[in-house]
Protein backbone atom coordinates (compact mmCIF):
# COMPACT_ATOMS: atom_id res chain seq x y z
CA UNK A 1 0.00 0.00 0.00
CA UNK A 2 1.29 3.58 -0.89
CA UNK A 3 0.32 6.61 1.12
CA UNK A 4 -1.03 8.94 -1.87
CA UNK A 5 -2.67 12.41 -0.72
CA UNK A 6 -4.79 14.04 1.33
CA UNK A 7 -7.75 16.13 0.37
CA UNK A 8 -9.29 18.98 1.38
CA UNK A 9 -12.26 20.98 0.31
CA UNK A 10 -11.45 25.03 -0.33
CA UNK A 11 -13.79 28.03 -0.65
CA UNK A 12 -11.87 30.08 -3.22
CA UNK A 13 -8.99 27.78 -5.03
CA UNK A 14 -6.77 31.32 -5.89
CA UNK A 15 -6.70 32.35 -2.20
CA UNK A 16 -5.90 28.71 -1.36
CA UNK A 17 -2.81 28.68 -4.32
CA UNK A 18 -1.75 31.96 -3.01
CA UNK A 19 -1.42 30.28 0.46
CA UNK A 20 -0.10 26.59 -0.23
CA UNK A 21 2.14 27.67 -3.36
CA UNK A 22 2.87 31.45 -3.18
CA UNK A 23 3.38 30.98 0.60
CA UNK A 24 3.79 28.01 2.03
CA UNK A 25 5.99 26.79 -1.06
CA UNK A 26 4.17 24.11 -2.68
CA UNK A 27 4.09 23.45 -6.15
CA UNK A 28 1.42 22.19 -8.14
CA UNK A 29 1.44 19.25 -9.62
CA UNK A 30 -1.75 19.06 -12.03
CA UNK A 31 -5.07 20.11 -12.04
CA UNK A 32 -8.65 18.45 -13.42
CA UNK A 33 -11.68 20.81 -14.07
CA UNK A 34 -14.75 18.75 -13.83
CA UNK A 35 -17.26 20.33 -15.62
CA UNK A 36 -20.19 17.72 -14.95
CA UNK A 37 -19.13 17.78 -11.45
CA UNK A 38 -18.81 21.69 -11.31
CA UNK A 39 -15.32 20.80 -9.34
CA UNK A 40 -11.66 21.35 -9.68
CA UNK A 41 -9.08 19.30 -8.37
CA UNK A 42 -5.60 20.62 -7.81
CA UNK A 43 -2.40 18.00 -6.73
CA UNK A 44 0.21 19.82 -4.79
CA UNK A 45 3.51 18.67 -3.27
CA UNK A 46 6.52 20.31 -1.48
CA UNK A 47 9.24 20.32 -3.80
CA UNK A 48 11.38 17.22 -4.07
CA UNK A 49 8.43 15.43 -2.34
CA UNK A 50 6.23 14.43 -5.26
CA UNK A 51 4.75 11.55 -3.84
CA UNK A 52 3.01 13.18 -0.58
CA UNK A 53 0.31 14.82 -2.19
CA UNK A 54 -2.53 17.28 -0.94
CA UNK A 55 -5.67 17.36 -3.07
CA UNK A 56 -7.53 20.39 -3.00
CA UNK A 57 -11.04 20.14 -3.84
CA UNK A 58 -12.62 23.48 -5.24
CA UNK A 59 -16.27 23.03 -5.70
CA UNK A 60 -17.51 25.81 -8.03
CA UNK A 61 -21.26 26.04 -5.85
CA UNK A 62 -20.12 27.43 -2.94
CA UNK A 63 -20.55 25.35 0.10
CA UNK A 64 -20.45 25.83 3.83
CA UNK A 65 -17.89 23.44 4.92
CA UNK A 66 -17.84 22.77 8.87
CA UNK A 67 -14.45 22.14 10.65
CA UNK A 68 -14.88 18.28 11.75
CA UNK A 69 -12.53 17.60 15.06
CA UNK A 70 -11.66 14.14 13.20
CA UNK A 71 -9.31 16.13 10.67
CA UNK A 72 -5.76 17.66 12.49
CA UNK A 73 -3.43 18.66 10.66
CA UNK A 74 -0.91 18.46 7.23
CA UNK A 75 2.46 18.69 8.50
CA UNK A 76 5.62 19.70 6.71
CA UNK A 77 9.79 19.43 7.46
CA UNK A 78 11.57 22.18 7.02
CA UNK A 79 15.46 23.51 6.71
CA UNK A 80 14.84 25.98 8.24
CA UNK A 81 11.72 26.46 10.09
CA UNK A 82 12.35 30.36 11.66
CA UNK A 83 13.42 31.23 8.36
CA UNK A 84 9.79 30.05 6.71
CA UNK A 85 7.80 31.60 9.43
CA UNK A 86 9.34 34.81 9.43
CA UNK A 87 8.47 34.67 5.46
CA UNK A 88 5.12 33.56 6.23
CA UNK A 89 4.65 36.46 8.78
CA UNK A 90 5.85 38.86 6.23
CA UNK A 91 3.22 37.41 3.87
CA UNK A 92 0.52 38.29 5.80
CA UNK A 93 -0.04 34.52 7.49
CA UNK A 94 -0.46 34.29 11.48
CA UNK A 95 2.12 32.18 13.28
CA UNK A 96 -0.44 30.54 15.67
CA UNK A 97 2.44 28.28 17.25
CA UNK A 98 5.31 30.20 17.03
CA UNK A 99 8.66 28.14 17.00
CA UNK A 100 10.20 29.33 20.03
CA UNK A 101 11.70 26.39 20.44
CA UNK A 102 13.42 25.62 16.80
CA UNK A 103 11.48 22.88 17.02
CA UNK A 104 7.91 23.53 15.53
CA UNK A 105 5.44 25.69 14.31
CA UNK A 106 1.23 26.26 13.21
CA UNK A 107 -0.17 27.99 10.57
CA UNK A 108 -3.77 28.07 9.21
CA UNK A 109 -4.71 27.82 5.87
CA UNK A 110 -7.52 30.35 4.57
CA UNK A 111 -9.60 27.60 5.45
CA UNK A 112 -8.53 27.03 8.53
CA UNK A 113 -6.60 24.05 7.88
CA UNK A 114 -3.99 23.66 10.57
CA UNK A 115 -0.53 22.98 9.13
CA UNK A 116 2.07 21.82 11.43
CA UNK A 117 5.87 22.75 10.25
CA UNK A 118 8.83 20.98 12.04
CA UNK A 119 12.28 21.64 11.95
CA UNK A 120 14.54 19.05 9.94
CA UNK A 121 16.69 17.22 12.31
CA UNK A 122 14.97 18.44 15.33
CA UNK A 123 13.66 15.92 17.97
CA UNK A 124 9.89 16.66 18.76
CA UNK A 125 9.50 18.91 21.87
CA UNK A 126 7.92 17.63 24.62
CA UNK A 127 4.61 17.48 25.52
CA UNK A 128 4.18 21.08 27.24
CA UNK A 129 1.33 23.88 27.13
CA UNK A 130 2.76 26.66 24.52
CA UNK A 131 2.91 28.53 27.01
CA UNK A 132 5.42 27.71 29.02
CA UNK A 133 8.05 27.27 25.70
CA UNK A 134 11.01 29.35 26.46
CA UNK A 135 10.79 32.80 24.49
CA UNK A 136 13.86 33.44 22.58
CA UNK A 137 12.29 37.56 21.77
CA UNK A 138 12.12 36.76 18.57
CA UNK A 139 8.75 35.26 18.50
C1 LIG B 1 -9.07 12.16 -7.94
C2 LIG B 1 -9.31 11.45 -6.63
O1 LIG B 1 -8.17 11.63 -5.80
C3 LIG B 1 -10.48 11.97 -5.87
O2 LIG B 1 -10.40 12.17 -4.66
S1 LIG B 1 -11.92 12.26 -6.74
C4 LIG B 1 -13.11 11.88 -5.43
C5 LIG B 1 -14.40 12.57 -5.62
N1 LIG B 1 -14.24 14.00 -5.58
C6 LIG B 1 -15.23 14.81 -5.98
O3 LIG B 1 -16.27 14.39 -6.46
C7 LIG B 1 -14.94 16.29 -5.79
C8 LIG B 1 -16.22 17.11 -5.76
C9 LIG B 1 -17.21 16.69 -4.67
N2 LIG B 1 -18.36 17.59 -4.71
C10 LIG B 1 -16.58 16.77 -3.28
O4 LIG B 1 -16.65 17.85 -2.66
O5 LIG B 1 -15.99 15.75 -2.85
C11 LIG B 1 -15.33 12.09 -4.54
O6 LIG B 1 -15.77 10.96 -4.56
N3 LIG B 1 -15.54 12.93 -3.50
C12 LIG B 1 -16.33 12.47 -2.37
C13 LIG B 1 -15.47 12.44 -1.12
O7 LIG B 1 -16.03 12.27 -0.04
O8 LIG B 1 -14.25 12.58 -1.26
NI1 LIG C 1 -8.57 11.89 -3.73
Amino acid sequence: MKYLHTMVRVTDIDQSLDFYVGKLGLKELRRTENEAGRYTLVFLAAPGDESAQVELTFNWDPEVYGEGRNFGHLAYEVDDIYALCDRLMKAGVTINRPPRDGRMAFVRSPDNISIEILQKGAALPPQEPWSSMPNTGKW
